[in-house]
């Protein structure tokens, strides 16, 4: 019998694995090789596949992001198929990647039979992709956030420049044989007040670069830090003030409820008679009828649009076809420079999640920074295995639905980041009882979907926060247990568990005191604390060839009840649990599956 089995571990590198076609697998696998270098920022993904995947290119994708995936995968590039194409493709993928031009959208889902496990979108807008429906599906969405910024704001530039000076008009004009030198004077950028709306990314390039146009430059944006707008020199004022003040408008906000239609007849009518207005985020972001009447009622001079509603635009668009707004076919991520650039953004990202490394740029998961998920690892294991734990010792009562979870940590609550736990916890609880599959990706929708309400707690310790944690409890709140020494003084089934040299241990069932090593799986068994028992236990494994890993015994008092919490690396047969029921001191046992 050997006390222990941690002597061999060693800091493992996190790697989630999530196999399609095992709808059981233990997914949370940890791989101990402890080589990989994490990104800046991490997030967990998922395969388990054996065979090389297989990427779906569903839009033009720069080569060296091709070739990237070519290394590791099998790449089918198919550009301009209809929606029912790729509802039928789908299903002999793995990944999928997409610009703006193809809808992602439930049916993709549904039709991809949970074999698409990863949607890589090369650019920054994920309005085109269903991110409900991608998070039920546990499929990861990763996107391609900062490749494309300079290229976007540059053709914010061009269009604004292009506006003013009526470029195209006097272009088309011109070529037509026409010398329209009269009708096409323009209005100067120099000392006009351009309002940025949204000033993330690309609208803060946006804003640097008309600064040194020699515009006055100010900016709305809720949710943007005042000090990195002063550090361009932006005044952060209201909606209502940007709309009134600005002689120009350049939109830069993502297209989210909040902002759909966010210029339409009302807020056209605050504005400063004469404004021009530049869009390369998203149509939606306009009500396009709207702006037609703002245009023809001269309350907008011009606009130049790069974005629309519906892509592309009807060819009798009256927006489009409109003399006084100059139009592009989305072009704003389009240089060369761009589009290599998202293409080897996507590809890494989307390579790693196949592989089931921590991707940067996922947009349906949390994100947490390495350092931290380095720390965390151990916990994290640690959460799911309370998680697996506590749901196996329900017998009955009202069903898994309220369950709490208690961090203990001498670090202030702002300092420990408790979503990767939270999700591992939930995969926990409701792998074992139900066939879904749960990842980082689709925890809490899963939990909301079962009724499973996670309550988390904080006691914060006294001591030095060097540890992210103390300890974490599971609790489930009315139930019965099938062992009945692990419901705790307030009626819970209860159980406890601590890291101790990076492995994972179980340190408390109910009020019972033990410390085993959480591997492979666990028999827990009270007994009359006497003498013996150990060895009795002990030699009904040995004679089945079950090789116990760890045991360890917790007693209220000498010689009263005791809970011994033993190892176990193989799994004992059932006349082998059955001999162990039959010791006469024993009053009650549980075999438990980590
Ligand atoms: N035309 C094209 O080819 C391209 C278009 N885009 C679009 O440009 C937009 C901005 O992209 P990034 O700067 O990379 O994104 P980002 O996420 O860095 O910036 C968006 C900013 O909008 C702000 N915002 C959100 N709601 C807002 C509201 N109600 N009012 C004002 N601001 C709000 C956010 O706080 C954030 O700072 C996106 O819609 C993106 O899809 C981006 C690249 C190319
Ligand atoms: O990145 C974005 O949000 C864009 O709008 C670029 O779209 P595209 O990849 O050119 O279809």
């Amino acid at each position: 019998m050997s006390t222990s089995a941690a002597s061999t571990l060693r800091t493992p590198s996190l790697k989630l694995s999530l196999s399609s076609r095992n709808p059981l697998p233990s997914a949370f696998s940890v791989s101990f090789n402890g080589k990989r270098a994490l990104p800046r920022y991490v997030i967990v993904a998922c395969s388990g596949m054996s065979s090389k995947p297989t990427v779906l290119v569903a839009e033009k994708l720069g080569e060296a992001g091709l070739d990237l995936l070519k290394e590791f995968a099998n790449v089918d590039c198919a550009y301009n198929l209809t929606p029912e194409e790729l509802c039928t493709k789908i299903s002999l993928c793995d990944a999928l990647i997409v610009r703006s031009g193809t809808k992602v959208n439930r049916e993709l889902f549904e039709s991809s039979g949970g074999r698409l496990k990863v949607v890589g979108r090369a650019g920054v807008g994920i309005d085109n992709v269903d991110l409900a429906a991608a998070t039920e599906f546990g499929c990861l969405v990763v996107n391609a956030p900062t490749a494309n910024t300079v290229a976007a704001a540059e053709h914010g530039i061009a269009l604004l420049a292009a506006m003013a000076r009526n470029v195209a008009q006097a272009d088309a004009s011109t070529k037509a044989g026409k010398w329209q030198r009269n009708k096409y004077v323009g209005v100067s950028l120099v000392g006009k007040t351009l309002a940025v709306l949204g000033f993330g990314k690309v609208g803060s390039e946006v804003a640097r670069r008309a600064k040194g146009l020699g515009m006055h430059v100010i900016a709305h944006d809720p949710y943007a830090a005042a000090d990195r707008a002063r550090a361009v020199g932006v005044e952060l004022v209201s909606f209502e003030e940007a709309i009134a003040t600005a002689d120009f408008i350049s939109l830069h906000m993502p297209l989210t409820p909040a902002t759909s239609k966010m210029l339409n007849d009302e807020t056209f009518a605050k504005m400063k008679k004469g404004v021009r207005i530049v869009n390369v985020a998203r149509g939606g972001v306009i009500d396009e009828e709207a702006l037609v009447r703002a245009l023809d009622s001269g309350i907008v001079a011009q606009a130049a649009l790069d974005v629309f509603t519906v892509e592309p635009p009807p060819k009798d668009s009256k927006l489009v076809q409109h003399e006084n707004v100059t139009v592009t076919p989305h072009l704003g991520a389009s240089t060369m420079e761009a589009q290599e650039g998202v293409a080897i953004e996507v590809a890494e990202a989307v390579v790693g999640a196949l592989k089931g490394e921590l991707a940067a740029t996922a947009v349906n998961a949390p994100m947490v920074p390495a350092e931290v998920l380095t720390e965390l690892k151990p916990f994290v294991v640690l959460g799911e295995k309370l998680g697996r734990l506590a749901v196996q010792l329900v017998t009955g009562g009202s069903g898994v639905k309220n369950v709490k979870v208690t961090y203990a940590s001498s670090r202030a609550p702002d300092d420990l980041d408790t979503r990767l736990l939270r999700a591992m916890i939930t995969k926990g609880l409701i792998e074992p009882i139900s066939s879904v599959f749960v990842n980082l990706v689709n925890a809490d929708y899963t939990a909301k979907q079962r009724g499973l309400r996670i309550a988390e707690e904080r006691i914060l310790l006294d001591g030095s926060p060097e540890n992210p944690l103390e300890f974490i409890q599971v609790h489930i709140a009315n139930v019965e247990s099938k062992f009945a020494s692990a419901i705790s003084e307030s009626g819970e089934i209860k159980v406890e568990g601590r890291v101790k040299d990076g492995v994972p241990h179980l340190t408390k069932v109910g009020s019972f005191e033990v410390d085993v090593s959480l591997e492979g799986s666990i028999i827990l068994c009270r007994q009359v604390d006497q003498p013996g028992m150990i060895g009795k236990v002990g030699s009904v494994l040995g004679e089945e060839n079950v090789n116990v890993s760890f045991m360890s015994v917790g007693r209220v008092a000498p010689r009263k009840h005791a809970v011994m919490a033993i190892g176990v690396d193989e799994q004992p047969s059932r006349e082998t649990l059955k001999k162990i029921g039959e010791i006469p001191a024993v009053e009650e046992f549980v075999f438990l599956k980590l």
